[in-house]
């Protein structure tokens, strides 16, 4: 079981050690008076239920979780305050050094709840995880394309030096986890591109205040110059995909398209980058926030460098559990390639890339100068495009009551694909802010909040409607509209 699941796993656990149902934000207050003790947690709220000291013995159980379970997350999950252990992600992942204390207790726990008699209900079979070692793999099991010697290898070698070398300046994220402050288990930056990808407006940025893991982000760095080089054929690359694909989300950006055949269907106006050193860094089980982002976004993700293991998993919605199981699914990723996390990946799957026992040197294909000597590298850089909606823009994200803006959430455990699928909007100052949180909430709703266009909107207006909007209506009801 991987260490990076801290959140949903300390809340599963006390889950399901209690006897009565508990809200997300009981149970949290309860874990930070508990300092992250699940069980000390479990026992003080079974002391402060009505009649808890008699006839325990009497009372059922209501569920037992198992291992797989917590990795598919749990019911709770959709109000944790969620770290960002790297840009715009959805989920805690803190550091080794920083958790060893709530590593303790986990281990003694999982033995615990492993050794609980089961249910009636019989849990469907486990699955092993699964390597997806060609595009077509990726393609078949997830929502998500993969594209070898994306980029000439020649800008490839140069984005990747310029990076590393911008990457000594680079951060760790930092947060609260109930009471300690924790930090990123590799280092990241973020970078905004000249223009917002609709207009030529330069400017784009200037009056924007983004904030991250409930603080206010530094002003942004600009695209360097490769980077810009490599957006420009990554969009026409991801641009392609779309049109490839039978249908479009509703909930999908639709702005800016004209409809004809050589307009860009997507776009980038930001990156998030992320440097991993050596076989230990890592990113922890997550969804990527979508508070600038919003519903069915597409991303793409570029690595450079070490060839290292992207994991995803589908989180199973909560009416399916019973009937079908999540799989892991690793891609190994080499220098130069792209995943693109295609709409629904982030409403569906949760992503991570976990340590590895080993892990191959990387041997760059062009010297840093030229006649330069080649020099093998264990770094691997990650180069996330996505493109920030103007529709979420900053000044539209809703503050909760600590006056801070809330991101944005998708409700993974009860979606329904593509039709009945919610948002909601949650506090997340507990971040920072010594953990404390207002714990306010509330779901999103696209039309009250003057958001799109959106694909579905397009559609329902009857204008500008590309091929596959077309293709999705002749083939499959994804928007329910129809
Ligand atoms: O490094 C990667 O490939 C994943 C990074 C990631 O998930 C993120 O930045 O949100
Ligand atoms: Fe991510």
């Amino acid at each position: 079981m991987s260490e990076e699941q801290d959140n949903d796993i300390l809340l599963a656990l006390v889950s399901s050690l209690t006897e009565k149902e508990h809200s997300t934000e009981v149970i949290l207050d309860t874990l930070v008076q508990s300092k992250g003790d699940p069980q000390l947690a479990a026992q003080i709220l079974n002391r402060n239920q009505p009649g808890s000291d008699d006839g325990a013995g009497k009372r059922k159980r209501k569920r037992t979780l198992d291992l797989d379970g917590w990795l598919k997350g749990t019911k709770h999950a959709k109000n944790i305050p969620r770290d960002a252990s790297s840009p715009r992600s959805n989920s805690a992942s803190p550091s080794k050094a920083s958790t060893s204390s709530l590593r303790t207790t986990q281990d003694v726990d999982l033995m615990t709840i492993l050794k609980q008699p089961s249910t009636s209900r019989k849990a469907p079979p486990r699955k092993q995880p699964l390597t997806l070692s060609s595009p077509e793999m990726v393609a078949e099991h997830t929502p998500c394309t993969m594209h070898l010697s994306a980029l000439p290898s020649e800008l490839a070698s140069r984005l990747f030096y310029t990076l590393e070398d911008s990457s000594k300046n680079w951060q760790r994220n930092k947060w609260w986890l109930f009471d300690r402050l924790v930090e990123s288990p590799h280092k990241t930056a973020f970078f905004v591109r000249k223009t917002d990808g609709i207009s030529d407006d330069e400017t784009w940025h200037e009056s924007a205040q983004y904030w991250y893991n409930g603080r206010k982000t530094d002003r942004p760095e600009t695209y360097p110059p490769e980077m810009e080089e490599a957006c420009q054929i990554i969009e026409r690359l991801v641009t392609e995909e779309l049109r490839k694909r039978p249908f479009r989300y509703s909930l999908e950006w639709a702005g800016g398209d004209t409809g004809s055949q050589t307009d860009l269907l997507w776009r980038a106006n930001v990156a998030a980058s992320n440097r991993y050193e050596g076989r230990n860094e890592s990113v922890g089980w997550h969804s990527d926030q979508m508070t600038y982002l919003g519903p069915y976004c597409t991303i793409a993700s570029l690595s450079l460098g070490t060839r290292r293991i992207f994991s995803l998993r589908e989180v199973i919605p909560s009416v399916e559990s019973d009937t079908r199981s999540a799989q892991t699914f690793n891609i190994p990723l080499p220098h130069n390639s792209l995943v693109i996390m295609h709409a629904s990946c982030q409403e569906r799957f949760k992503h991570a890339i976990p340590p590895q026992s080993a892990m191959d040197i990387y041997r760059p294909t062009h010297p840093r100068f030229p006649g330069g000597p080649i020099e093998p590298s264990n770094c691997r850089i990650n180069v996330t495009f996505r493109f920030y909606r103007p529709d979420f823009k900053p000044a539209s994200i809703p503050r909760c009551k600590c006056d801070i803006p809330t991101v944005l959430r998708a409700d993974m455990k009860n979606r329904i694909d593509g039709k009945k699928d919610s948002y909601w909007w949650a506090c997340f100052a507990g971040a920072q802010n010594n953990g404390k949180t207002c714990n306010m909430w509330k779901i999103m709703d696209m039309e009250a909040e003057g958001r799109g266009p959106t694909i579905g909107s397009m559609r329902n207006g009857e204008t500008k409607l590309d091929s596959s909007v077309r293709s999705a209506r002749e083939t499959e009801d994804i928007d329910g509209t129809t």
